[in-house]
């Protein structure tokens, strides 16, 4: 085989598209000179493309009927067993449609990737299965993982075990969803704006967004590598701590990961919390449609630290609003330029690139009409950004991060954990399939102003349920310093042990 080549009259567009001025003759001067690169290009082209080896028999599995499929939350079921023994032996784990698991479809919650089957396995997949993990299968997520809430995903919304007609939450909404009804024990999320935390605040359950790389992303579909977080989401704090234990540590093909440290982080659990310092983070109840409901509840629940021998006093972190202010220009342009210009993997880093998922997912140009309003929305802004201001305020906005990164940070010094309400709100309706666009919107990013900022910093943030407010779970989140999950874990068991949450 070998690549096309152009002719001249197609150098010169290409010249063209580059803002050169080029005729035709010089473009065949041009064209003269490629041969010996695209010669290379042969090279490549005939090479296989190497990929690490699928270890565990596994079958491609179905999408469940209807009955067996009462939330909309199962993508996929399949059994995928891992080795016989280990920290996860008899535990069964699904996950979230993003996370590559060879030989099984992914289609990461849009039409447009339908049909797309990995050709290896992510890493946390080998960490789970090495672990004698099961892996059930694979839970349905939002359209490119870009909606808080759970009505954005392909084929159907996802509903929240909770209230039928009410959101899980995403983007990792069946994640969230198929682990507060107890079908699976575990599953892996992802999170790039809270969603880890926005599913498993709204569905009652414990999410975990662990540092930024200490667990790998290889493997993962990527959206914007420096807020690309994976992790794990349970029905209790040992389950969290358990599976971030396997799940955690370098890989050696993923640029997010700076020498990750690793801990034990079961062993964080029944120490109690006497002596931790918590600042209860003021600008964190900020936002303006923060409900009492959920601010009663977080503020009990602080209280009940203290009960229990922490020392609890509100702090005040005014970067807090500008990590919040460049999740923006972050997340539209990034995404922008790496999952979709980018096909999925963008340039420019060394490790492991999933070229199916590049071939695959670069279809979407000629689908786009069929991308959720979400996509669409943050495309246009992305694009605006791009075009106009050639990503300067993506760029201003990284440097922000590091600011803003370094006030939590300075706060870390004298505080051990930070205390605020996951989301301003408890899970909100589906919106009705012919709702206005305005609505859709409203309901895919209402509840992010609490949970980004720490996608900006990279700091570890975990959601607790901490009780109900008009009947649906309301989430408390703690944030640590970089790589400081032990100490959140030793609080949130602490805080799990004080009694049943939903009676607070
Ligand atoms: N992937 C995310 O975390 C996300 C959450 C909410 C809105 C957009 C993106």
């Amino acid at each position: 085989m070998s690549i096309k080549r152009p002719n001249a009259e197609e150098v010169a567009d290409l010249a063209a598209s580059l803002h050169m001025n080029m005729t035709v003759e010089e473009a065949a001067e041009y064209l003269a000179l490629m041969g010996g690169m695209f010669d290379q290009y042969d090279i490549i082209d005939e090479l296989p493309n190497p990929l690490p080896p699928v270890k565990y028999p596994r079958t491609p599995g179905a999408k469940p009927p209807a009955k067996e499929n009462k939330y909309n939350a199962w993508a996929i079921k399949t059994e995928v067993k891992g080795a016989a023994g280990g920290k996860l032996a008899g535990r069964t784990v699904v996950l979230k449609d993003n996370v590559a698991l060879a030989g099984v479809p992914m289609m990461n919650g849009s039409t447009t990737l339908e049909g797309f089957i990995p050709a290896a396995d992510a890493t946390i997949v080998s960490r789970i299965l090495d672990a004698g993990g099961t892996i059930v299968g694979k839970a349905v997520c939002e359209h490119f993982c870009l909606s808080g809430g759970s009505h954005t995903s392909d084929p159907a919304p996802v509903h929240n075990p909770w209230k039928m007609g009410y959101s899980a939450g995403g983007s990792s909404s069946g994640s969230a969803a198929l682990v507060a009804a107890g079908e699976v024990d575990m599953s892996i999320g992802g999170d790039q704006g809270g969603s880890i935390r926005i599913p498993a605040s709204y569905c009652g359950i414990y999410g975990m967004k662990a540092t930024h790389g200490l667990v790998p992303y290889t493997g993962v579909m990527p959206i914007e590598s420096t807020i690309d977080h994976t992790g794990p989401m349970t029905a209790n704090v040992k389950d969290n701590a358990l599976l971030l234990e396997v799940l955690a540590g370098a890989d050696g093909f993923d640029p997010r990961q700076y020498a990750p440290k690793v801990s034990a982080y079961t062993e964080a659990l029944g120490k109690g919390v006497k002596g931790l310092k918590i600042g209860v983070l003021k600008e964190g109840f900020s936002a303006p449609n923060m409900e009492e409901g959920v601010v009663s509840k977080v503020k009990a629940g602080a209280e009940r630290f203290a009960k229990m021998g922490a020392s609890v006093s509100e702090v005040s972190i005014p970067e807090h609003m500008h990590a919040l202010a460049a999740w923006n220009p972050i997340t539209l342009e990034g995404f922008l330029v790496q999952m979709m210009l980018g096909n999925g993997m963008g340039f420019n880093w060394k490790g492991l690139y999933d070229v199916g998922l590049l071939d695959a997912h670069s279809g979407w140009r000629t689908r786009a009409d069929d991308l959720s309003v979400t996509l669409k929305l943050t495309m246009l802004v992305g694009q605006w950004g791009l075009e106009h201001y050639r990503g300067r305020y993506y760029a201003k906005s990284r440097n922000i991060a590091i600011q803003a990164k370094a006030a939590y940070d300075a706060m870390f010094g004298s505080y051990d954990l930070l205390l605020m309400p996951t989301l301003p709100c408890v899970a909100t309706p589906i919106p009705a399939k012919d709702a206005p666009l305005a609505e859709v919107v409203q309901r895919a990013f209402e509840m992010t102003a609490t949970t980004s900022p720490f996608d900006v910093t990279g700091h570890p943030a975990m959601t607790l349920p901490c009780g109900l407010s008009d009947g649906l779970p309301v989430g408390l989140m703690l944030i640590g310093k970089d790589y400081a999950e032990s100490t959140i874990y030793q609080a949130a068991a602490a805080f799990e042990a004080d009694g049943d949450w939903k009676k607070f």
